[in-house]
Order: structure tokens, then C-alpha cells, then sequence
């Protein structure tokens, strides 16, 4: 039997994001990662849980010339991290996913390979990402198109201007945070109403999934499928007029534009 050698792709910066990032891959089962991270007793026992090499320097994710770098550092070490990647091979996909690092930056540190900017979200890890992404004008479209197949994997790419990252890093990259503390304080009226906790996880989680998935497949707004759910006299106008007198709707506004700030 031929021992086939599988795509290499390098992480660089294994914390939230990038671990989320290599769960998505290793679920996948058709790469091999290579880590790169400052010494930490996380990052080591990670390594073993999902089987990726790691290294401590960028030297050594040059020398293994991996298809894909991403970089899930933090945004205020990013460029000089970059500057470290100036001798990969024009071959090698640079993905950035640092909010806030631009292109152009980025381009002027990295000049060999192909560079790209991301904003992912932590539902990679399951492969039900959302990924907002940017590439610059002159990237072909055979190497844009490599981008966005290996970017699918990962779940829906969603191609836009530069300038709209940050706004999708709040919506998309912040968003899951947002829903998180919905269905947290969800769970906590569903126990004092008798349901057993686990119970209320798994009940509200699947709600929320299932409302994503029917606004997908029918495109319809989020108030005509509000509509939907509001018998006359019933109970989901009770409890929607509740949220309107209680400000929910203000406080999303808010939290999109406090994280916009
Ligand atoms: N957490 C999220 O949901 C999202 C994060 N991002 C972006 O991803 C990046 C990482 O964010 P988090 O994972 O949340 O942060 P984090 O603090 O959890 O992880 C950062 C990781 O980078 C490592 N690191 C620090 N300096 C390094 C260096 N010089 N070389 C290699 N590794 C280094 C740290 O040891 C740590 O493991 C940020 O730029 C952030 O803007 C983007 C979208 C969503
Ligand atoms: O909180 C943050 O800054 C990062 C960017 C988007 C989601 N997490």
C-alpha cells in the first residue's frame, strides 16, 4: 500500500480560535496540522488530543512549507508574526483571522504567498462555521477559488468587501457569544419552570439551530418567521411583547454597536 502524503496546515496561535479551527480540520481527516505556539502545558496536552505536531518557532513552519498557514493569534502580534512568513513559498495560502489586522499590512510583511483575511467564528469546530472573507483584487480567481473550497469545509464563506470584516466580526464572530448568554438566561426561566437542566440545554440549543436553519432554507426575514409563530391571542405574543417592553431588541443594538467600538 502507497503511503499518500496529506496536505499539510499550520496554525499559528492554538487559543480559542485556532483550537477551533483544528477541531473543524482534524474532524475532516484529510490534513495534517502542524502547531505553532509559545511553550504551554494547554497547548502540549492539545497536541495529543488531536494528533498535530507542535513547534515553537516560525522557522520551523517555513522549512515544512504547510499548503495552508492560518493565523489565530492575537491581533497586537499578528504583523510580527507575519514579518516571520516572509519565506514561505509562493504556493502557501496565508489566512489571517486577526480582527482589526488589515490586508495591505499584512501584504507588505508576507510578499511571496497568497494572503487572505478572515473573520471566523468558534462553530468551526463542528464544521458549522460562519466566515466572513477578504482577499485583494489582484488574487486570481483559481487561487480565490482554492481559498473558498478549503474555507468551506469549515462552514459557510461568505466573500466581502474588506472594509465589511469588522462589521461581520461582531455579527458573525461575536454573535455566538450574544446567543450564548440568550440561551443561558433561556435555560434559567425553563428550570424555574421545572425543566432539569441538561434537558434545557439540549431543547433550547436545538430550538436555535433550527431557527437558523429554516431562515437559510427560506429566506425569509426574521419577522416574517416571528409571524409565523404568533397565534392571535397566543402565548408567543405575550412573551414577544415581553421582550419588546423589556428592551431586548435595544440591547442587541447595543451589543453590536459596543463591539463595533
Ligand atoms: N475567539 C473568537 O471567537 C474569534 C477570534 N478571532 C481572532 O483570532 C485571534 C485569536 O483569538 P483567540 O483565539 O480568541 O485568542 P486566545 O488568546 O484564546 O489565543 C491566542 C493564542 O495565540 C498564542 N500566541 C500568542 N502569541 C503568539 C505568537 N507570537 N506566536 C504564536 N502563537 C502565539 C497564545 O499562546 C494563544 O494560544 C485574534 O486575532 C482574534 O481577533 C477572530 C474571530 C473570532
Ligand atoms: O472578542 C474578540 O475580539 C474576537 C473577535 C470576534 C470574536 N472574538
Amino acid at each position: 500500500m502507497t503511503n499518500q502524503k496529506r496536505p499539510l496546515v499550520a496554525v499559528i496561535g492554538a487559543g480559542n480560535m485556532g483550537t477551533a479551527i483544528l477541531k473543524g480540520l482534524k474532524n475532516l481527516n484529510k490534513y495534517d496540522l502542524l502547531v505553532q505556539n509559545p511553550e504551554n502545558p494547554r497547548v502540549s496536552k492539545l497536541a495529543g488530543q488531536l494528533g498535530f505536531e507542535l513547534v515553537h518557532d516560525n522557522e520551523a513552519v517555513v522549512a515544512k512549507q504547510p499548503q495552508f498557514v492560518i493565523l489565530t493569534t492575537p491581533a497586537p502580534v499578528t504583523l510580527d508574526v507575519a514579518k516571520e512568513l516572509k519565506k514561505l513559498p509562493a504556493s502557501t495560502f496565508v489566512i489571517s483571522s486577526a480582527a482589526g489586522v488589515p490586508l495591505h499590512k499584512l501584504n507588505r510583511r508576507i510578499t511571496n504567498s497568497i494572503v487572505a483575511a478572515m473573520i471566523p467564528n468558534t462553530p468551526v469546530a463542528v464544521n458549522a462555521g460562519t466566515i466572513g472573507l477578504a482577499m485583494d483584487a489582484n488574487v486570481s480567481d483559481k487561487e480565490r477559488a482554492t481559498v473558498v473550497d478549503f474555507l468551506s469545509q469549515l462552514g459557510q464563506v461568505i466573500e466581502v468587501p474588506e472594509k465589511q470584516l469588522d462589521i461581520i466580526g461582531v455579527v458573525g464572530g461575536c454573535g455566538p457569544a450574544f446567543v450564548d448568554v440568550f440561551m443561558d438566561a433561556m435555560s434559567d426561566a425553563a428550570v424555574a419552570h421545572g425543566m432539569n437542566r441538561q434537558t434545557a440545554y439540549q431543547v433550547i440549543a436545538s430550538m436555535v439551530k433550527g431557527s437558523g436553519a429554516l431562515a437559510l432554507a427560506t429566506k425569509q426575514s426574521p419577522s416574517a418567521l416571528r409571524d409565523e409563530v404568533t397565534s392571535p391571542a397566543g402565548t408567543t405574543i405575550r412573551g414577544v411583547m415581553a421582550l419588546e417592553k423589556h428592551g431586548m431588541r435595544h440591547a442587541v443594538i447595543e451589543a453590536v454597536n459596543k463591539a463595533s467600538d
